[in-house]
């Protein structure tokens, strides 16, 4: 990359230098981050995790050290070059679709083929028989047709039964003939639609036999394989530019009376047939939402390493940089110099990082417990047994949203917290919020998927006084049977480590949850109000409920289990004395912090009281001590390279000055020369400045 400015290179920064920090801080580390590393992802995971890592690092075409000067058009070729680059890696080294994940992840932009991987396949492979899954799937798979999913509309998307676009049978041709009847049914927003599929998943209304059968999901190619042309009676553009994701083509498109086989229709759960248009139920009225339940349950899982990335650079940066002398504490060098305090050493720097660190580990040991229960629901319902779905649906609409809110949040005050550096789009932190920003809103806004999680406990408690569930079909509201059915208790805590005890904190979170279902259900079914009414209460329920899985699944994978139901990474873990130490201080922050920004309704349950919310703080506080040691080694156990963070704050080495001085004076703008005569129509003069 070419440089503009000369930077005298006999400046270092003042010391300590910025990896005399860092080292300090990980040698002060009470357990061994390798051995933490290895219980996050697993030895194999993690080698072949290394091995893309070194592949891609070296590759020019994916090198990253341009891509922060770039306008959009420039990004948008950028993007699909990448994708077209990391196709043909993993042609090369033959990697699976793991590999091609970790690949995707370490590359960190999405591109025109991300919703071909994340919507397309699934669809299919979700929704298709084997015949429609020989058809689309294997060519698709090997990239001779790209897809995109196209369900949202420019006037509908959150609500999905209002969806528009009319799918209707022909039997005469046998065919269905996709429609766009108004404006309000473009297909709008989807990923790579707007110049780059040439085959869509489209969410349409089914019409057979004069009978409206609701939305399903049909495969419509959209443009010629050859001139990469719309097909005649569609139209398609991009959508403009956005917020953030301007490295995908988000797409419109709309349709007039375009005719497809009746064999695009996918019917793995429902059907048409031939002739006389006869509709055959599926054995789940929502089996065709079933690619949204797949994504949701990734986005669990993503929310926890998305917070695990901002605070990789926010805890490094603040292990590295200086601001004041804390007169009471300072930092002494080793040769008796006073030097400025790092911030990482100010309570209130801790008090908004290390609850991020700790939302991390408890978000990512979550997402691997969803996506256990989504593999569990596959397999059984491979066999037609459908009865975990509801379960699953509500937890993963309730937990995609409580996630994606806390990261969206926790990424804005990591950035925050890195002062004016933060701004810059050179702390790694620019691309990566706007990204990561409508995960909030898509695949189901998060207000109204707290609709849903709630509506499946309030129903499942109106049902039967007793809430008689079932453990096998209602895994993740079991637990509220036992606090429904002793609400006088109170919390028991007399001393601030009493808040330690997992018994205590998931008494705390169960009790506080079943009171506001109790309230809710009372005021529904006793005083008539309506839903709408209760639209505040509802997301309350639902947070609190997921708040409770989220401090539920931290402690469990904190807790023995039985060797044979261990897998490598929690042998890891339970062998190794000083890493339960260490996660279970994360874990007691999470819980204990978790509470307190939600205090009022702990409170109001009855079952806390302000003496104990007193204590809380004090035990938050020691756990914020306990945990200062470990920060930068907790952060550093993700094992985020620097080739992910592309990050001038957030580097491994701590050479934070160097890089920011070094990045600025590759900016562009800094190699042109302008023509400041206000009198002069020139804006630039015609002598460029010498390249360095
Ligand atoms: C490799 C993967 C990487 C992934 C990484 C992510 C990158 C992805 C990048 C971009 C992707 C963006 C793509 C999109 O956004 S696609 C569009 C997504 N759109 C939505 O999510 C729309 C949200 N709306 C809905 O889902 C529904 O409209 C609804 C809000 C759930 C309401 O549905 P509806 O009106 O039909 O239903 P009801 O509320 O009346 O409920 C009826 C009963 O059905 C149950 N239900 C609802 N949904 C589901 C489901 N998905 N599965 C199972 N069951 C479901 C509901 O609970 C009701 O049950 P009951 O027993 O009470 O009758
Ligand atoms: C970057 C990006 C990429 C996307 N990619 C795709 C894609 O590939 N394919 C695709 O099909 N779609 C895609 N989408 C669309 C996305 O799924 C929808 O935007 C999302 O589902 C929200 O729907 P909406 O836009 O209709 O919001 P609306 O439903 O219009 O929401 C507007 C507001 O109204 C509130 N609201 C609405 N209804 C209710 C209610 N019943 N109760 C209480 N509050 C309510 C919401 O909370 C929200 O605050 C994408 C969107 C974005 C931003």
């Amino acid at each position: 990359m070419t440089s503009y400015i000369k930077i005298p290179s006999h400046l270092t920064p003042s010391d300590p230098q910025g990896s005399e920090l860092l080292a300090r801080e990980r040698s002060k580390a009470t357990f061994d981050v390798n051995e933490l590393t290895l219980a996050l992802y697993g030895s194999e995971e993690l080698s072949r995790f290394k091995k893309i890592l070194k592949i891609l690092e070296s590759d020019p075409i994916l090198d990253k050290s341009n891509i922060y000067y770039m306008g959009r058009t420039e990004l948008f070729k950028y993007a699909l070059r990448k994708d077209k680059r990391i196709i043909q890696l993993a042609a090369t080294h033959k990697w699976n679709v793991d590999e091609f994940k970790i690949a995707s992840r370490l590359v960190d932009m999405s591109g025109p083929y991300s919703i071909h991987q994340s919507m397309f396949l699934p669809t299919i492979l979700g929704q298709g028989t084997e015949e429609q899954k020989r058809k689309f799937l294997n060519p698709a798979i090997r990239h001779e047709i790209i897809g995109c999913y196209a369900q949202t509309e420019l006037g509908h998307g959150s609500n999905v039964q209002g969806l528009e676009t009319t799918s209707t049978y022909i039997p005469e041709t046998d065919e269905f003939e996709i429609h766009t009847p108004h404006l309000t049914a473009a297909k709008w927003w989807a990923g790579g639609l707007g110049r780059t599929a040439n085959h869509s998943v489209v969410m349409a209304r089914l019409i057979t036999n004069g009978q409206d059968k609701g939305p399903h999901p049909f495969i419509v190619q959209i443009r010629d394989l050859t001139t990469h042309e719309p097909l005649p009676g569609i139209t398609i553009g991009d959508i403009g530019p956005k917020f953030g994701f301007n490295t995908t083509d988000n797409g419109f498109m709309l349709f007039d009376h375009v005719r497809i086989p009746r064999f695009n229709m996918l019917s793995k759960f429902s059907k048409v047939t031939k002739g006389t248009g006869e509709y055959k139920n599926p054995p789940n009225e929502k089996l065709s939402y079933g690619t949204m339940v797949f994504v949701r349950s990734v986005i669990i899982f993503n929310a926890g390493l998305a917070l695990a990335r901002a605070a990789t650079i926010s805890v490094r940066y603040s292990a590295v940089r200086r601001q004041f002398v804390d007169k009471e504490n300072p930092m002494i060098l080793p040769n008796g110099q006073v030097v400025e305090t790092a911030v990482l050493d100010y309570t209130m720097q801790q008090y908004r990082l290390f609850p991020v660190i700790a939302q991390a580990y408890a978000i990512y040991f979550t997402g691997e417990i969803i996506t256990n229960l989504y593999k569990q629901y596959i397999d059984q319902s491979s066999r037609g047994d459908f009865s975990l779905l509801a379960d699953l649906h509500a937890s993963t609409s309730g937990l995609k949203s409580l996630t994606s809110d806390i990261a969206v949040d926790s990424i804005e005050d990591c950035r925050r917290s890195c002062g004016g550096h933060g701004y810059s789009n050179f702390s790694g932190f620019t691309r990566f919020y706007q990204d990561y920003l409508p995960n909030t809103t898509w695949e189901g806004d998060n207000y109204i998927l707290t609709q849903q999680t709630a509506r499946y406990i309030i129903h499942s408690k109106q049902q039967s006084e007793e809430f008689s569930l079932r453990s096998n079909e209602s895994p993740t509201i079991f637990y509220m049977l036992r606090y429904l059915s002793n609400p006088s208790q109170k919390c028991t805590v007399i001393s601030p480590s009493d808040f330690k005890n997992p018994e205590v904190q998931l008494a705390i979170y169960g009790y506080r949850a079943a009171y506001l279902i109790a309230r809710a259900v009372d005021q529904i079914d006793n005083h008539k109000k309506s839903w709408n009414s209760m639209l505040v209460e509802i997301n309350r329920i639902s947070r609190a409920h997921c708040q409770y899985i989220l401090v539920h699944n931290f402690i469990l994978t904190l807790q023995p289990q039985t060797s044979d139901s261990m897998n490598e990474k929690r042998r890891i873990l339970h062998n190794s004395p000083s890493l339960k130490t260490v996660l279970t201080s994360v874990c007691n922050l999470f819980a204990l912090h978790t509470m307190e920004k939600n205090l009022s309704e702990f409170l109001e349950s009855g079952y806390l009281s302000p003496k104990q919310s007193e204590m809380l703080r004090v035990q938050i506080s020691e756990s914020l001590n306990e945990i200062r040691p470990n920060a930068v080694a907790l952060v550093d156990a993700f094992y985020l390279p620097d080739y992910l963070l592309n990050s001038a704050l957030g580097r491994y080495d701590g050479k934070v000055y160097e890089t920011m001085i070094e990045w600025a004076s590759k900016e562009p703008l800094n190699g042109i020369t302008l023509d400041i005569n206000p009198y002069s129509e020139k804006l630039f003069r015609n002598d460029v400045k010498a390249k360095i």
